[in-house]
């Protein structure tokens, strides 16, 4: 679905992302996991379209997007959310869906993707399906300001549904949520993955966290690729316990998927 060729990104003399290669097939939930200052956003800013990469490729089910703008990415199925989410405040809940609708075009309800015809699922086909899809449908009518930010994260995620996505890169939407609500937030995005065979790219500071609730994860350090494999995998994985000076990786190992 979405994969990175030697992807490197540059500001100046430093290198934030240095050489990664990731493939995310259709269906999968991979993390991504690193350090402070690891590279992740960089990493998902060059999977999205945000940030060229210096040098490398990035493909979309084998068609060259690299150095395209954001909005083609977005065209060709890839959504995103960001770290601090990115609402329209003043706009209710609702129309920031509808937004959301807006931008993913006047394509009919069956329309071609990447040389396939699809019909968009109905949970995805008017605001009112996608605030119930996220569990937000009480709130429409409120702006989106005065909802919580735990609920603004699951609103970007619903925009980020609307366009109607293939691949969906999640950055940090756990970030700030209570255990309880960190939680559901994992369920919606198993349950998304599932009943919209969505391909879901997550990426979590809370290592232990993702670990628990992912099927594959990469570990950037330094913005080098240093593991890639089952959680299990990696928190046994040397240079992985290196760069997180172990502990972490213990506490996290305990609780990881196999
Ligand atoms: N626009 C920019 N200009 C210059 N340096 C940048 C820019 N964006 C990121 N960096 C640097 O690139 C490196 C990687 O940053 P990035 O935000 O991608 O890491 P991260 O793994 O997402 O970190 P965190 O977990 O703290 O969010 C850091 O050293 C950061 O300071």
């Amino acid at each position: 679905m979405l994969e990175a060729r030697g992807v490197s990104v540059r500001f100046g003399g430093l290198t934030a992302v240095d050489a990664v290669d990731a493939c995310f097939a259709a269906g999968e939930l991979v993390g991504i996991i690193g350090p402070n200052g690891a590279g992740k956003t960089t990493f998902f800013n060059a999977l999205s379209g945000v940030t060229a990469p210096t040098s490398g490729e990035i493909l979309a089910r084998g068609q060259r997007l690299t150095g395209r703008r954001a909005e083609r990415f977005a065209a060709r199925g890839v959504a995103r959310t960001f770290q601090t989410p990115r609402v329209f405040a003043e706009m209710t809940v609702r129309d920031n869906i509808a937004f959301g609708l807006r931008f993913a075009g006047r394509r009919p309800r069956r329309f071609w993707l990447w040389g396939e015809e699809r019909d968009v699922p109905w949970s995805l086909r008017t605001p009112e399906s996608i605030l119930a899809l996220i569990g937000l449908p009480q709130l429409a009518a409120l702006p989106a300001a005065a909802i919580t930010p735990s609920q603004q994260r699951l609103l970007e995620i619903g925009m980020a549904l609307a366009t109607r996505p293939r691949v969906l890169l999640l950055d940090e939407v756990a970030a700030g949520l209570t255990e309880a609500e960190v939680e559901q937030m994992a369920r919606l995005i198993r349950r998304l993955r599932d009943e919209l065979d969505l391909t879901v790219v997550w990426i979590e500071h809370a290592v232990t966290t993702l670990l628990r609730h992912v099927e594959r994860v990469i570990v950037l350090h330094q913005g080098r690729k240093i593991a890639d494999g089952t959680p299990a995998e990696v928190v046994r994985h040397p240079e992985v316990v290196e760069a997180y000076l172990g502990d972490e990786m213990a506490d996290a190992g305990s609780g990881a998927a196999a």
